[in-house]
């Protein structure tokens, strides 16, 4: 893929949509009663899928002048790693307490279901890196906006914000935005 690849917005992209759409399975009340789960894993296991999306990504991620991919453990990391190789760029985990061994900046958020504090390894991030944060979901935002703060932080720049799916009924993308202040936020489907 090209520098010079351009990101398009997934309204105007109904055919990537329909497939990425087609591939996410509903399960009504998982993990708790009254939630309906989102599930990734039947795109992940579909080789044209899977390629639709992370080149979507990686055309985002360049688009956005990124250098450097952070994927949000789990499941942003299964997304943000292949689009970090694909779009030639480094990949950063941002993971959830006490897993990673090095100096960590930390942050608590809150779930749909639950509370949750992440950590990232500041030194893998410098000044001169733009950061684009690839997250599967967007639910209320907490997680997201968490590591927003967290990029900050550590002193790189932000160059964004990807998401599979947001969960418009949870509100998350005001919150988010609110806190990407000049820095885009994309989407690819909106449920
Ligand atoms: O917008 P929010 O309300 O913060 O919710 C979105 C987050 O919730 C899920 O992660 P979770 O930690 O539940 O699970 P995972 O470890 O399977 O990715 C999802 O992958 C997002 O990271
Ligand atoms: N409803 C949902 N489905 C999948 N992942 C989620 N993360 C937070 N809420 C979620």
């Amino acid at each position: 893929m090209s520098p010079q690849a351009e990101a398009s917005p997934a309204s105007s992209r109904p055919a990537l949509a329909d497939l990425l759409l087609s591939r996410i399975r509903d399960v009504p009340d998982y993990p708790q009663p009254g939630v309906l789960f989102k599930d990734i894993t039947p795109l992940l296991a579909d080789p044209e899928a899977l390629t639709a999306l992370t080149d979507e990504l990686a055309a985002f991620s360049l688009a956005q002048g990124a250098t450097k991919v952070v994927g949000l453990e789990a499941r942003g990391f299964i997304l943000a790693a292949p689009v970090a190789v694909r779009a030639g760029m480094g990949f950063v985990p941002v993971r959830k307490a006490g897993k990673l061994p090095g100096a960590t900046l930390a942050q608590s958020y809150e779930l749909e279901y639950g509370t949750a504090e992440m950590e990232i390894h500041a030194e893998d991030l410098t000044p001169d890196d733009r950061v684009l944060i690839i997250d599967d979901v967007l639910a209320t935002g907490g997680t997201a906006e968490a590591a927003i703060h967290l990029i900050r932080r550590t002193g790189a720049q932000l160059a964004g914000l990807a998401v599979l799916m947001e969960l418009t009924f949870l509100s998350g993308r005001d919150r988010v935005t609110g806190a990407l202040g000049e820095a885009p936020y994309q989407a690819l489907l909106t449920v």
